[in-house]
């Protein structure tokens, strides 16, 4: 079994993660697709964040790219292979943890392992690894209603990672934590980050969080209930290094131009 520091390649050995979402269309069937023509083009162990106003497509993007919404138009490829449903190559973590009450820590993060067709004894060495890469070494033991908000997030994102998927897919994965909370997790996820390499897609609807974790921040705009179909309005990347410091000028300068980004109108003849 690969450990959690492993480079993951393809078949052909080149390293793996890299998407390709190609003119995605996506329509509920109303007046306004819910999004049109969406391209983008992800490297291999690149994060990419994507933010926008409420109801401009981001979460439906993330389950196209998942696999649990087929597109109306366009589509999505990874490492080459077109996603036609949910796959091991792409683990997702949502907000709502979604850990089994009745398992342990360490039994939470094998289940998938088990699933998969891990021995039993892989899959407990496996979940002890991962468990310790999210700082949760001392918790093994532990069932999830004794640990708390952040912790119990670790575990979703440690069961994820045991899979050892080339993409990591977050909808909102800090949302439910306190602001503490939530910027010890940002410090944790980067710090994976630059452990794990996997290529991640992360919606937030924290600007500050997305020029935290991203080397570049994908702002999507309209929507169907803005009568524009949810489009990509600029990809702006984060040259700001490696660790970087919320308080620092250029952070501040980075966040203001994606704040007034995020809420620039649309343009008046495509709303009409
Ligand atoms: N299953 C569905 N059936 C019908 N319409 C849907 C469905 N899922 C999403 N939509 C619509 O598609 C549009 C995009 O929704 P989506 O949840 O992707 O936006 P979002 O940017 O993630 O929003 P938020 O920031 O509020 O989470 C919205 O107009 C929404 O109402």
């Amino acid at each position: 079994m690969t450990t959690p520091g492993d480079i993951m390649t393809t078949s052909t050995g080149t390293a793996a993660g890299a998407v390709v979402v190609d003119a995605l269309a996506k329509s509920y069937g109303g007046p306004t697709a819910a999004m049109q023509d969406v391209t983008l083009d992800i490297a291999p162990g690149e994060s990419v964040a994507i933010v926008g106003a409420s109801g401009c497509g981001k979460s439906t993007l993330l389950r196209m790219v998942a696999g649990f919404e087929r597109p109306t138009a366009g589509r999505v490829l990874v490492d080459g292979v077109p996603v036609t449903g949910p796959g091991p190559d792409r683990g997702v973590v949502f907000q709502d943890y979604g850990l089994f009450p009745w398992l342990t820590v360490r039994e939470n993060i094998a289940y998938g392992l088990r699933q998969a067709g891990a021995s039993r004894r892989e899959a407990k060495e496996s979940a002890a690894e991962h468990a310790e890469l999210v700082g949760l070494s001392r918790f093994t033991e532990a069932y999830p209603h004794q640990l708390s908000g952040g912790m119990q997030q670790r575990v979703g994102i440690a069961r994820v990672l045991a899979l050892h998927p080339s993409v990591l897919l977050m909808d909102e994965p800090l949302g439910a934590l306190d602001a503490l909370t939530r910027r010890q997790m940002q410090d944790e996820l980067a710090a994976i980050r630059r452990r794990v390499g996997t290529t991640i897609i992360l919606v937030t609807h924290s600007i500050e969080e997305a020029v935290y974790l991203a080397d570049r921040v994908v702002v999507m705009a309209g929507g169907a209930s803005h009568g524009v179909p949810g489009h990509v309005r600029e990809v702006v990347p984060v040259e700001l290094g490696e660790h970087r410091d919320t308080t620092a000028p250029a952070f501040h300068a980075l966040e203001r131009r994606l704040e007034t980004l995020v809420h620039a109108p649309l343009p008046a003849t495509a709303a009409a």
